[in-house]
Formats: C-alpha cells, sequence, structure tokens
C-alpha cells in the first residue's frame, strides 16, 4: 500500500465527498455536463492507495485509457457513437471508483465462495420450464435452447425471499456487504435493500446490446442496481447516452459492479466475452458465465409471473406485452419509458 499522505484523502466534486484516488477517470468518463469541471481537478488523477479495515478502496494504475473496438454488431446505428475507450483498472480487493454512482469491486468473492455460489445458482436454475415445471424457473426450454431472447441467455427473475434458502442468505448479505463498501468509497452511492434477484445464465460468447434498466422490475429509484459475475470475464461497456464513447470495463469471475444514484440509468452492454482456464461453474455449465444481479423493485413484488419472459424487442414479429404494460398498462408503461429515455 502507498501512503497518500501528499495527497488529503478526500476531495469534493459538486458538493459531494469523494475519496480523491478515484480510478478509470479520464474526463470521458464524466458526465460530459460536469467535463469542463473535472478538467479543473488534477488531484483526481493520483496513483495511490489507502485501505480501510471493512473494505479496501484502490485505484487502478493512473486512471488509464487505451482505444477499444466494440464488435460490429454495436456498431454502425444512426445517433450512437461507434467509438470507446477500455478502462484499465488493477486487481486486487478494492472499490474502484469509476464515476460518482459507478463502482467495480475487485474479487468480492473468494474462490471457494464463487464455486459454492454457483453451484447453488446452477442447481437452482439448470432445468427445464415447460407444462411440466410451471413455477417459470429454469434456464432451458423443453428442445435444450436457452429462455432469454433469441435463445441469448438463461433468465430467471424472482423475489428473493422466493428464492431457496441457501441461495438468497448467501446473496442478501454478500449483497449488503458489497453495497457498504461501495459507499464507503462512493457518497453518492444510495442505500439499497435487494427484493429480487435476475439471474441469468450466459454460454459461451453470449452478449447483450445497450440498454438502460429501467422497467418496474429493474427498479424505478436510485437504488444501485448490483451485479456479480461469475465464470466467463466479459467486456462490460457504459455510457449516459448512444451519442458519448462508450466506456469499457473488464469484470472477472468474482467482481462486482454497482450503478446507481447519478448512474442508475446507465446504458450498459456485455460486448464481449472470453473464456477462462479455471472456471468456477460447474462443469456442465461449460465456458459459460453466471450474472446476479440484484435489484430494489418493491412495486412488482406479487407479480414478478408478469416479467419471467424478457421483454421482447419492437422488432419481434412475437411480441407480446410487456411486463409493465401487464403491471400498470399500456399508456403508463409508455409514459414512463418515455420519460426514462428522454
Ligand atoms: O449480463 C449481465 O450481467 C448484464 C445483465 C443486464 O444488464 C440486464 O439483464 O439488464
Ligand atoms: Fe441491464
Amino acid at each position: 500500500m502507498r501512503s497518500s499522505l501528499r495527497h488529503p484523502s478526500w476531495f469534493r466534486f459538486r458538493g459531494a465527498r469523494y475519496r480523491r484516488n478515484v480510478a478509470g477517470c479520464g474526463l470521458t468518463t464524466f458526465p460530459r455536463q460536469d467535463r469542463a469541471f473535472a478538467a479543473t481537478l488534477p488531484c483526481l488523477f493520483p496513483a495511490g492507495f489507502e485501505s480501510e479495515p471493512a473494505c479496501s478502496v484502490g485505484s487502478g494504475p493512473s486512471g488509464s485509457e487505451a482505444p477499444y473496438t466494440l464488435p460490429p454488431w454495436l456498431r454502425g446505428r444512426p445517433g450512437r457513437n461507434d467509438r470507446a475507450v477500455h478502462l484499465r483498472a488493477e486487481d486486487g480487493p478494492a472499490a474502484v471508483v469509476l464515476e460518482p454512482g459507478l463502482v467495480v469491486l475487485r474479487q468480492a468473492l473468494s474462490r471457494e465462495e464463487q464455486v459454492a455460489l454457483a453451484a447453488e445458482a446452477w442447481d437452482f436454475g439448470a432445468r427445464t420450464v415447460g407444462p411440466s415445471d410451471p413455477s417459470g424457473h429454469g434456464f432451458f426450454e423443453e428442445d435444450g435452447g436457452l429462455r432469454g431472447p433469441m435463445g441469448s441467455r438463461g433468465r430467471i427473475f424472482e423475489a428473493c425471499c422466493k428464492l431457496p434458502s441457501r441461495l438468497s442468505e448467501s446473496l442478501l448479505k454478500a449483497s449488503a456487504s458489497w453495497v457498504r463498501c461501495a459507499r464507503a468509497a462512493d457518497a453518492t452511492m444510495p442505500q439499497h435493500e435487494a427484493s429480487h434477484l435476475l439471474l441469468l445464465y450466459y454460454r459461451l460468447g453470449g452478449t447483450l446490446g445497450f440498454h438502460r434498466d429501467e422497467q418496474a422490475n429493474d427498479g424505478t429509484g436510485a437504488e444501485p442496481v448490483v451485479n456479480l459475475s461469475l465464470g466467463a470475464e466479459i467486456d462490460f461497456a457504459l455510457r449516459h447516452e448512444h451519442s458519448d464513447v462508450a466506456r469499457v470495463v473488464t469484470l472477472r469471475s468474482g467482481d462486482v459492479l454497482l450503478f446507481g444514484g447519478p448512474c442508475r440509468r446507465l446504458l450498459h452492454a456485455v460486448a464481449a466475452t472470453r473464456a477462462v482456464p479455471d472456471t468456477v461453474l460447474p462443469a456442465d455449465a461449460g465456458d459459460g458465465r453466471l450474472s446476479f444481479t440484484l435489484r430494489h423493485a418493491p412495486e412488482v413484488t406479487g407479480h414478478e409471473y408478469l416479467y419471467a419472459d424478457f421483454r421482447p424487442q419492437p422488432e419481434d414479429p412475437k411480441r407480446k406485452l410487456t411486463g409493465d404494460e401487464l403491471l400498470l398498462g399500456s399508456d403508463e408503461a409508455q409514459r414512463r419509458l418515455r420519460k426514462m429515455s428522454s
């Protein structure tokens, strides 16, 4: 640990107090309206570490960025910026504040904890949903395909209190500590009580386009989305607006990403997936990835079944009503969508 004695530990930004060793903060990582102000703060980019008893808060090497090429399927759409930068952040037990409201916790679980959680989640999710199992809890269709949109991923959405207790107890405890840790590093990260889990299983190569978490089942407040990755590593792309340069951060097995407060409505995408040599996933899951997303979404309590299937896309010929349309009615669902994407 290097001492940060030469620099005070805290700085103020837009009225909030931050640890000063913010990682990955090239100016492009600040919301556009804040960049001019951020440029006046050279103290944002020191290379220094400091420890904290409950949670070590660190930074990347010096907030370095490298050009990143988005995959072709994420490029070339009208009104979208095709440029991206890769944010380098060092490994280690550290909270990396990429921007107020956007925090990565490296290796938030030990390898043993990852193996145990992956086994528990696979046991819960690796089943077929069909007439014989109407619970809706399963990654697979009867033909062996994945149940998500266009077979891209297995998907289970459920209230935490309805999960098998071994899964919910360990996840809720861990999630509370990750939020505490993120808040210790970032004063703008709101408090969070997880009400729901979205559990996804991707086969190797599984990706996801840019979207905002904006439906009622995503939670509609400022509480963070808390996302844990197990298995394959991914390049996670983030930006506030489609016209912004995307920032890409690599998430490895055991890493947690939180986006809340000023970053709660970030656009995000899984741009690439890579197999890892010694996966923590059970053998049957192959080189895939499990994604656990914990959300505060009390509005949908008791209505989880409306969100058992992924929201179909407008161009989907088999488009059914979305969960929000069923829960809130078409007008309210449309009004919220317009508000969130304006
Ligand atoms: O794969 C992931 O971890 C991201 C999932 C996601 O963003 C979502 O389902 O809304
Ligand atoms: Fe999302």
